[in-house]
């Protein structure tokens, strides 16, 4: 089985650079479908696994795509099917944010439920509840989700009962194209929907308010293809500041920016960690013992539940108990038990979970149970006494750029061991002949395996 080997104890220390937000992208990539000509050009593009889903399906849908060096050209003329393929909707959450330009450009999609992390139901009820305000027709059954908008989408006054980042993503979408004005009330605020807008606008689209709980879209006739380049990841920066922190260590975040990370900031700074930041980046110094605080997951501009579990792996390492309390998501525990293998004690009652710091970490064989609860294992890892084994990575490769390779620059007794089965399928797929010369639109994967095989040299 292919897993990450952290053995604890080395302070962590030099510059770590952030990649471009996946929250940020996919969304980003979804709406530009929406240019029916000239082609967008986004930088700043990390190869994830998430972003090779997302642009499978833009490639079903007839999209043209090219990727090299992080950016990622793409052209949409024609939309040759409103029918998203299931197998790669099923395998992530944002791949369902294909609906809404769907419904704008071609007034008709298919789609299944969206798959994405367990870590609650994740219903998608207020995505339909605004396509529905704008006349979309929605019959839902047997895990799919047919919409028509016969007469195409009419702007409308939508409020969100809960302020959904995927619903106001998806919303905004359609609504750069329909005909009036949408208002979205109670509309997330956090930097990846600012991100989208500002690429929506630079398509020639008229969104304002994006950042605030009142986004207001005036729909344009058309949409042309924008250069953009991706905001930073504020959570891959949080993790890294987290590693930074758990080890004692002395970390600059290049390309961070601490605007979007306030809420961790200031927790950490609570806990007594010095975190400085300027223009390039963020410094993060920690040394002494560290203090328990309590958090409570909420909504951008509250403390990120992307957060929350690498948060919690370094509340295991300050003198005193701490409460965290997750509100976002109803499942989002399941760390809990792997952090009580390598030694935590932590008790979960509802939707909190208490935190005894200070118990020596020990390492041991866990796994991944989604995107950020493996990051929070790796994190323990890393102050852990002993090796820790880290599975479930396809949970991690969904979200972080080369985490062991990163980790490894700081300083980090870290490796990435493939398993002789997941060498032999990249084997198969580089002997393969290039997707692109099979099917010109489509994504030049042989040129990212080479990326993807790189094995840092402390391997
Ligand atoms: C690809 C992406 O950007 N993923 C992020 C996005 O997920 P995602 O967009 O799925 O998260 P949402 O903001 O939609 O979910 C927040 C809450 O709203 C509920 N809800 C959501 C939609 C809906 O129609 N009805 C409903 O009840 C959810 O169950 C959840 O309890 O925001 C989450 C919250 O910051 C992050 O953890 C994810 O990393
Ligand atoms: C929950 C996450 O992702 P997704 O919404 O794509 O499942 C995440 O990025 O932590």
């Amino acid at each position: 089985m292919t897993k990450i080997i952290v053995r604890g104890g080395r302070r962590l220390s030099g510059t770590v650079r952030v990649s471009g937000a996946k929250n940020a992208v996919l969304p980003i990539l979804a709406a530009s479908l929406l240019a029916t000509e000239g082609d967008s050009v986004i930088s700043d593009v990390p190869l994830l696994d998430d972003v090779m889903t997302i642009q499978q399906v833009l490639a079903s849908l007839g999209a043209g795509i090219t990727y090299n060096n992080e950016t990622m050209r793409i052209s949409a003329p024609i939309i040759t099917s409103h029918d998203a393929p299931y197998e790669l909707i099923r395998k992530m959450r944002a791949s369902f944010l294909v609906m809404g330009p769907l419904l704008a450009r071609i007034g008709k999609v298919r789609i299944s439920l969206p798959g994405g992390c367990a870590i609650g139901t994740r219903p998608i009820d207020q995505h339909l509840k605004g396509f529905e305000a704008m006349g979309a027709q929605i019959q839902l059954g047997h895990g799919f989700i047919e919409a028509i908008a016969a007469e195409g989408l009419k702007g409308a006054k939508i409020y969100l009962d809960v302020a959904s980042v995927g619903a106001t993503e998806n919303i905004m979408m359609a609504a750069a194209l329909a005909s009036g004005t949408t208002t979205i009330e109670n509309a997330a605020k956090e930097p990846e929907i600012v991100d989208l807008a500002n690429y929506i606008n630079a398509m020639g689209g008229k969104v304002r308010g994006a950042g605030t709980g009142i986004i207001r879209i005036e729909g344009v006739e058309r949409l042309t293809g924008a250069r953009h380049n991706i905001i930073p990841d504020r959570v891959e920066a949080g993790t890294y500041m987290i590693a930074a922190a758990i080890t004692g260590g002395d970390v600059f975040i290049e390309g961070a920016i601490a605007d979007h990370l306030t809420p961790v900031i200031s927790k950490l700074q609570e806990m007594g960690v010095d975190v400085v930041d300027n223009d390039n980046g963020i410094h993060v110094r920690a040394g002494k013992q560290l203090k328990a605080v309590d958090v409570k997951t909420l909504p951008h501009p509250g403390f990120p539940t992307d957060m929350q579990s690498q948060m919690m792996a370094l509340l295991l390492t300050t003198e005193g108990t701490s409460v965290v309390t997750e509100t976002v998501f109803e499942n989002r525990f399941m760390h809990v038990e792997e952090f009580q293998k390598m030694n935590a004690h932590i008790t979960v009652d509802g939707r909190s979970a208490i935190v005894t710091g200070g118990v020596p970490l020990t390492g041991a064989k866990v796994c991944a149970s989604d995107l950020r609860a493996g990051a929070a294992l790796i994190c323990a890892g890393l102050r852990a006494d002993g090796e820790t084994e880290v599975t479930g990575l396809h949970h991690i490769d969904r979200g972080y750029v080369d985490i062991t390779g990163k980790l490894a620059s700081l300083g980090a007794d870290i490796v990435r061991v493939e398993s002789a089965q997941a060498k032999h399928a990249e084997e198969a797929v580089v002997a393969k002949p290039s997707k692109a010369e099979k099917e010109p639109a489509a994504y030049d994967r042989e040129k990212d395996v080479a990326v993807l095989k790189v094995q840092p040299t402390w391997a």
